[in-house]
């Protein structure tokens, strides 16, 4: 049964669903990085919220972990790379929380708008200032999104319900979107001179680090309100302290801090600045949202492989899991086989899919050509790490779908290009759901590729697979399956036999001496 650690405080509905759905869980919060390290190594799943660090340290001591799961959008807590490194699945839930964030943007503008924390303190300590609070309405106002995907879209349909004009910043906004959205798409330049309100939407890259910089912050409207409830980083702290300080920004309300927790900061006490313990995703409809899609998901993966919201494999539903299993069975066979015949640097890997298979999602199946590939010269390599490594080592990766049936229903085909030119093997599913060799270097063969194996490839002449068998014989090697392909009648033969014991170096060597023998060599599948 696989088992799971929750390690941040998360609605009790994750732990209910993981175990109805067979997966063991323990709930235990709080631990340092050490406890954490010396008691992971036991757990198949980690499901976090933004308190647990997944550093490299902790997934090198996580020895049987596969999946790790964030039980809200940002990831900037795991170690991505690390994880890709080790194989493990990152997965995120992209959406539980998107309108409780969006919600509390809006709120921290009117809190903003109308000084509404200072005028709480205030009058709780009977001072009634009613002239000391005069506040702006937000109607009329232009609001300036940086960041327009989920979170800043909800918060612009909000504030297109308040009356707002709201401009946008964002790369990758289409027009299209920006259209939909109701929204104008423009140069950050052009919203910082523009907006009365900028609110922060973006996750924290190198692109995003302090895109309100003390430079930008000088180019805003003068009395501008900010609001970031996305990540602490994406404003310069200091630069916004002076800001307030002079009065050249009018608010600040911060949901995210460059340090968290954030016990100090020179801007607490600062006038008109507002702050919250990064409560954006804090509701109780957010925290059971995103509790039951975590365990959902992670429980899914565990059982029965679906991959959902994975930020660093491909996507595979429950559903289609099943369907694509026998495929990845044939990819990673296929990719083993070449990976164990090819020779020297290898350039490029195609993928290419033809009938059935072609109407499949491509990328899981990708995913297993290159583990069973890389997997002949490393045991740690998987299906979340191979795309990885193949691209640190420098290999492109093709991919090539032709859904026009062939001599097969279905078939995969394998190529490596390597100095000595493109060579490929091919296979198919035989009743849909056992994998076949059926090409192998151009040559029709069929043949399962499973166990220990022994690939010979020899000048077709009479009397060769006698001498073999006696050969074989008399090495007490007991022969499983025969297959046998040839280019042309007295060309080149290859012979693929399943053995059942290992196949030593020596039989290697008494099989290579035989008259007419190219080539000889173990696979083990
Ligand atoms: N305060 C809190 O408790 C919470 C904070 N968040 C944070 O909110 C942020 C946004 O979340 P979502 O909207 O769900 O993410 P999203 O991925 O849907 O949207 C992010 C948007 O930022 C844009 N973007 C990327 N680079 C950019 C750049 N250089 N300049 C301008 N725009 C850029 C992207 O194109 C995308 O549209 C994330 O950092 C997330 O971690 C999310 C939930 C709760
Ligand atoms: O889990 C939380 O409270 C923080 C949520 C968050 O920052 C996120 O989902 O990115």
């Amino acid at each position: 049964m696989p088992k799971v650690l929750i390690s941040d405080k998360m609605d009790p509905k994750a732990a209910q669903i993981f175990r109805e759905r067979g997966v063991e869980v323990d709930e235990i919060t709080g631990k340092t990085p050490d406890e954490l390290k010396a008691m992971i190594g036991q757990y198949d799943g980690l499901a976090i919220r933004s308190s647990t660090k997944v550093t490299k340290e902790i997934l090198d001591a996580a020895t049987n972990l596969k999946v790790v799961g964030r039980a809200g959008i940002g990831v900037d807590n795991v170690d991505i790379p690390s994880a890709s490194a080790k194989g493990v699945v990152v997965m995120n839930t992209p959406f539980g929380n998107s309108i409780t964030t969006a919600e509390h943007a809006i709120a921290l503008m009117f809190a903003l708008a109308r000084d509404l924390p200072e005028a709480d303190k205030s009058t709780q300590a009977g001072k009634w200032e009613k002239n000391r609070f005069m506040g702006v309405e937000v109607t009329g106002k232009t609001l300036g999104l940086i960041g327009a995907g989920n979170i800043g879209s909800i918060v612009a349909d909000r504030a297109l319900g308040l009356k707002m004009k709201v401009i946008a910043y964002d790369p990758f906004l289409t027009p299209e979107r920006a259209l939909e959205m109701g929204v104008e798409k423009m140069t950050l330049d052009d919203l910082l001179l523009r907006a009365d309100f900028i609110t922060l939407h973006t996750p924290l890259t190198d692109q995003t680090r302090n895109i309100l910089s003390a430079e930008n912050l000088a180019k805003t409207k003068k009395g501008v309100r900010i609001i970031n409830c996305a990540r602490g980083g994406l404003i310069d702290e200091a630069a916004l302290k002076a800001g307030l300080d002079s009065g050249h920004i009018g608010g600040a309300a911060l949901d995210v801090f460059v340090q968290e927790p954030a016990k100090e900061s020179p801007l607490f006490n600062t006038p008109n600045f507002i702050s919250t313990p990064h409560l954006g995703a804090s509701t109780n409809e957010a925290q059971v949202n995103v509790a039951i899609q975590v365990a959902e998901q992670m429980a899914d993966f565990l059982v029965s492989g679906g991959v959902t919201n994975a930020l660093n494999v491909p996507s595979l539903s429950a559903e289609e899991a099943p369907r694509l299993k026998p495929y990845m069975a044939l990819a990673e066979k296929l990719g083993s086989l070449i990976g164990q015949l090819a020779h020297g640097e290898i350039a490029r890997v195609s993928i290419h899919s033809e009938g059935a298979a072609a109407e499949l999602n491509q990328k899981p199946i990708v995913s297993a050509v290159l583990a069973g590939f890389l997997r002949v010269h490393s045991d740690t390599v998987n299906m979340v790490n191979a795309p990885f490594l193949a691209k640190e080592r420098g290999m492109e990766v093709r991919e090539v779908r032709n859904e026009k049936e062939g001599d097969y229903h279905t078939l995969l085909r394998v190529s490596v290009k390597t100095a000595d030119g493109e060579r490929s093997v091919a296979g198919t599913l035989f009743s849909n759901t056992q994998p076949r060799l059926v090409e192998l270097f151009g040559i029709k063969v069929e043949a399962d590729l499973v166990g220990n194996m022994l690939y010979v490839v020899n000048e077709d002449a009479p009397g060769f697979i006698g001498r073999l068998g006696t050969t074989l014989g008399e090495a007490g090697v007991n022969i499983g399956t025969f297959h046998l392909g040839r280019r042309d009648t007295g060309g080149e033969a290859v012979l693929l036999l399943s053995i059942d014991d290992e196949v030593t170096p020596e039989l290697i060597a008494t099989v290579r001496a035989l008259p007419g023998v190219k080539t000889a060599m173990a696979l083990k599948f």
